[in-house]
């Protein structure tokens, strides 16, 4: 090789090839970390290729850190996640300005290079999609969670709650703990796979059974997908090309795969079915919108197969972990707080009696509600929230690129001392209004989300928690639960117990099978 006039040999040229790569690797792991400097904002120092996420998600969990930041630079302060941008906030005013009134350039989710890593499966998803798609889809989706349709689909949840409260109960008979997470993923699974699909799974005596392994399996990661992750944020253009080649990403790709085939099999199955056997489900809902115009999905703002069975995926993605995950932190305050299960029970017996459950007489749950409130504030099974801008724009006086990053550390958020008093005791008064109880700011409680990108299934969940306390607390006393002080991880934003929570339970005495 010829250099200028040297005359370099083999292995000199190789080290001068290695020192450029090195340096260009620099300078590209440098480069996109100027901006908060620049602006004058304060915050955590990045590291090279991957901003502050070591701080994030290194040997602390990501609420230590973001609780420590907070202590060091104020409500509001400029981090990186990988490459990225993001101004992090708990202030209320922030976050009512981006969630509501700026929303029109707020629509979406914060992402790393449009979302490298999401499988190519549920891309189309609606969690995951941006802008005018976002709006086409959500126009299309949101009629399937009317209260209507969820008032239609009361019976089939009751049923699988129905088969979780005897489940507990024949558990509690022979005196064996009940892994929470486990229970209630089971449970949360089978009002998936009954209102989406309208399949009888029974996942609480088959944890086995696919629907529910893969369920399980979503929310799992292995060390491989960690640093895939990490890979793939760091180097967006090699990583998206890969991921799609190999047909990888964030989740599983067996698990996607799984999903994917079923979903695509059961609208299949449907469409050769006459149409008198219609069923009452979320994935008919779909068809329905699907197969008013299959052609021209884009343009005529209907929906694609491909976009039905993202839509499906992301049923098993959204309403799994996240009432599931609320279940069982519930559970667990119950049975550190006798005499608020005791409330609990006094006020289902009341409301309900030995009546099956309606959509309405479930409104009328105040206390039950405010229990639910309370677990959300101190255990958000989505720990931080997130948005980005579409367009340059001015928010607390700070110049924002477009597409920069926000975020809302919710964990923090529900349990500061500024917003709730004693925010690490489980009190659910706290939410009662009638009660001599401080004004909630809105937006320092928002778990669902707020605003026109507000979780699409509130109203189900509610409902199925509900459900799930009723059948259960019927017919058991939690009585005790493993561990004695919990310890909580939050890896990518999903709070989770680092060992698992094992309930103890009793035989309500007045108990029905
Ligand atoms: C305890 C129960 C639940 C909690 C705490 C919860 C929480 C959330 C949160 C925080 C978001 C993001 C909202 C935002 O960015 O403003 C969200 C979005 C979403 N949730 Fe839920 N969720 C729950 C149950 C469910 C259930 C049962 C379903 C459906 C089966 C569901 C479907 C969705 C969907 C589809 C989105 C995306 C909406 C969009 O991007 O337009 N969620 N949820």
């Amino acid at each position: 090789m010829e250099l200028c006039c040297f005359h370099l040999g083999g292995w000199e040229a190789c080290l001068l090839l290695v020192l450029a790569v090195c340096l260009l690797l620099y300078i590209y792991g440098k480069q996109p970390y100027g901006l908060w400097e620049r602006l004058g904002v304060p915050g955590p120092k990045p590291s090279i290729f991957l901003g502050n996420i070591p701080d994030l998600y290194g040997s602390q969990t990501a609420k230590v850190t973001y609780a420590n930041w907070q202590a060091k630079y104020g409500r509001t302060y400029g981090a990186y996640y990988f490459r990225k941008p993001a101004l992090v906030t708990t202030d209320p005013e922030l976050i009512k300005q981006v969630l509501i009134k700026d929303f029109a350039n707020f629509r979406d989710r914060f992402s790393q290079d449009d979302d490298a890593m999401i499988n190519n499966q549920v891309d189309t998803g609606i969690f995951f999609t941006k802008g005018e798609t976002w709006k086409r889809i959500r126009a299309l989706f949101s009629p399937s969670f009317s209260i209507t349709k969820i008032k239609a689909m009361t019976n089939v949840i009751n049923n699988s709650a129905k088969r979780l409260g005897q489940h507990v109960l024949e558990s509690a008979k022979k005196g064996v703990p009940l892994d929470a997470k486990l229970l209630f993923g089971a449970f949360a699974m089978d009002v998936v796979t009954s209102t989406g699909f309208s399949i009888d799974v029974d996942s609480l005596k088959n944890l086995d059974e696919p629907f529910t392994k893969h369920g399980r399996s979503l929310f799992i990661y292995k060390k491989s997908i960690k640093l895939v992750s990490l890979l793939g944020c760091s180097f967006p253009m090699i990583a998206r090309p890969v991921a799609r080649i190999l047909n990888s990403g964030f989740f599983k790709t067996e698990d996607m795969e799984f999903f994917n085939a079923s979903i695509r099999r059961m609208i299949d199955d449907r469409r050769s079915e006459p149409d008198n056997v219609k069923r009452v489900d979320f994935l008919q809902l779909l068809i329905d919108v699907m197969d008013r115009n299959p052609e021209d999905a884009q343009t005529s703002g209907q929906l694609k197969k491909e976009e039905v069975v993202a839509q499906g995926i992301m049923l098993f993605i959204a309403g799994y972990e996240t009432a599931s995950s609320t279940l069982q932190f519930l559970c667990y305050e119950l049975t550190r707080h006798p005499e608020i299960q005791d409330k609990l029970v006094a006020e289902i017996g009341k409301v309900i009696g030995d009546q099956e459950p309606s959509y309405d007489a479930c409104l009328n749950l105040k206390y039950t509600d405010a229990v639910i409130n309370e677990t959300l504030r101190m255990y958000p099974p989505l720990s931080v929230l997130t948005r980005e801008n579409e367009k340059a724009t001015t928010l607390n006086g700070i110049s924002l690129p477009p597409r920069t990053g926000i975020a809302f550390p919710l964990y923090l958020l529900g349990r500061d001392p500024e917003f709730w008093e004693n925010p690490d005791d489980f009190n659910p008064d706290r939410f009662i209004e009638e009660n001599d109880t401080p004004h909630i700011d809105p937006f320092a409680f928002i778990p669902f989300g707020a605003g026109p990108r507000i979780c699409v299934g509130m109203k189900l969940g509610i409902l199925e928690m509900k459900l799930a306390l009723i059948h259960v607390l019927q017919r058991v006393v939690l009585t005790k639960a493993t561990p004695d002080k919990l310890h909580i991880i939050d890896f990518t934003a999903i709070l989770q117990p680092a060992e698992p929570i094992m309930i103890h339970a009793t035989p309500r005495e007045t108990a029905s099978e």
